[in-house]
């Protein structure tokens, strides 16, 4: 992130803590408004960094067997709160033409959606659509489980209730056989 944009944040961190009654110049938070301006850089990454690049893909001899990577965890931020809502990702595809994805790049894609202010439906079809995009399969699922720091320490307080999203395309989506499959390699 530019100079300028992490100065930005850091006034912003000053300004909040100013407002919740905090002294910025105390020693404990000198230090602080450095340490979320770069965070942020961090958390939210994707949301300059537009274009995923780091996937490679291989000739393989599969041709319509479902390849699923499971129980990738990842971290996000809800983009109501601005709290972290976090847990696991459950990504499966169908090749086409006998390409399949470097297994890490599966990951790699879950976090990079996954590093921008979000909702968790959104997340998993923006990482169902970003496979897509970087290689031709005949269907692509993903659910995701999360917790939600904003239902937990907050508001309602439901602490350890998990969220389960789901989102199908191509044959997922077209045949139930297949989607059964999915959900059964889930359990
Ligand atoms: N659908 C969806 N909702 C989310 C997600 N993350 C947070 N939320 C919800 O966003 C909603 C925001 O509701 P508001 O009434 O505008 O905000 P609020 O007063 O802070 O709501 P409470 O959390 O109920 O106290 C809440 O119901 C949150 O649980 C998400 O990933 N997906
Ligand atoms: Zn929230």
């Amino acid at each position: 992130m530019e100079q300028e944009k992490q100065l930005q944040i850091e006034e912003a961190v000053k300004t909040i803590l100013t407002a919740i009654g905090e002294d910025v110049d105390r020693d404990g938070l000198k230090e602080t408004p450095k340490r979320v301006a770069k965070m942020y850089a961090e958390v939210f990454s994707s949301v300059q960094e537009k274009e995923f690049t780091n996937y490679k893909v291989f000739p393989s001899l599969n041709e319509d067997d479902m390849v699923l990577v499971k129980d990738i965890e990842f971290y996000s931020m809800c983009e109501h709160h601005l709290l972290p809502f976090f847990g696991k990702a459950h990504v499966a595809y169908i090749p086409s033409d006998h390409k399949v994805l470097g297994l890490s790049k599966v990951a790699r894609m879950v976090e990079f959606c996954a590093k921008r202010p979000n909702v968790q439906e959104d997340l998993t079809i923006q990482i169902a659509n970003l496979i897509n995009e970087k290689v031709k399969t005949k269907g692509v699922a993903v659910s995701i489980e999360a917790e939600h720091m904003c239902m937990a320490m907050r508001g309602v307080k439901a602490r350890g209730s998990v969220t389960k999203t789901f989102h199908y395309q191509g044959v997922f989506k077209e045949d139930k056989d297949v989607k059964n499959d999915f959900l059964r390699a889930l359990d």
